[in-house]
């Protein structure tokens, strides 16, 4: 049987200083412990977020530039910023499929990677077929609602791994029921 179709966009080397990005983000974001497996952070509109709120806070400028590299690529603006803080590689996401409620149809979500290399992990739905894809520090990677219908998406545990930042962007629509 054929896979669903993985929509993805992957653009390895997308930021211009991918190590002042890290280091900004590193000094500068204070990151909530609330989440189990790693610690997060959100800039932009507020976002309910996997049973957590985050409150409306302004995207600092090295974001919102970040933010800008992204809406080139994806051919539309980002109004909010979903930064994950993975220390080492015993940081995990479990596989899910990104919500797209409130955000505007046919908009992408993108996931810009810093510091240590990570493995994105797909599986399909139906459990039949795996791809992964190794995101690389200054990468950004695009997917679209068809990739989170047919797919579900996780960063597995990968013992060696270092210190890595994802900062995930999403477009919010104005009727956004985001509370
Ligand atoms: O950290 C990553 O690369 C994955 C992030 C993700 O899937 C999410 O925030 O929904
Ligand atoms: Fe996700």
């Amino acid at each position: 049987m054929a896979p669903p179709p993985l929509d993805i966009r992957h653009h390895p080397c997308a930021l211009a200083d991918p190590d002042a990005d890290l280091a900004f983000l590193l000094a500068e974001v204070s990151w909530d412990e609330r989440m189990r497996a790693r610690r997060t952070a959100s800039f932009g509109l507020p976002y309910d977020y996997s049973g957590q709120y985050y409150d409306a806070v302004p995207m600092p400028p090295r974001i919102a530039a970040i933010a800008a590299i992204a809406g080139a690529h994806a051919g539309h603006p980002f109004n909010n910023c979903l930064a994950n803080l993975y220390e080492d590689g015993s940081n995990t996401m479990g596989f899910h499929q990104d919500s797209y409620g409130g955000l505007v149809p046919g908009s992408a979500i993108a996931i810009v990677s810093l510091g240590a290399t990570r493995r994105l992990a797909f599986r399909s739905l139906d459990r039949t077929h795996r791809e992964q894809l190794a995101l690389e520090h200054g990468s950004l990677l695009l997917m679209t609602e068809v990739t989170q219908r047919g797919w579900t998406h996780a960063v597995p545990r990968e013992s060696s791994a270092g210190c890595r930042i994802s900062l995930t962007f999403r477009h919010f629509g104005p009727q956004a029921v985001q509370a």
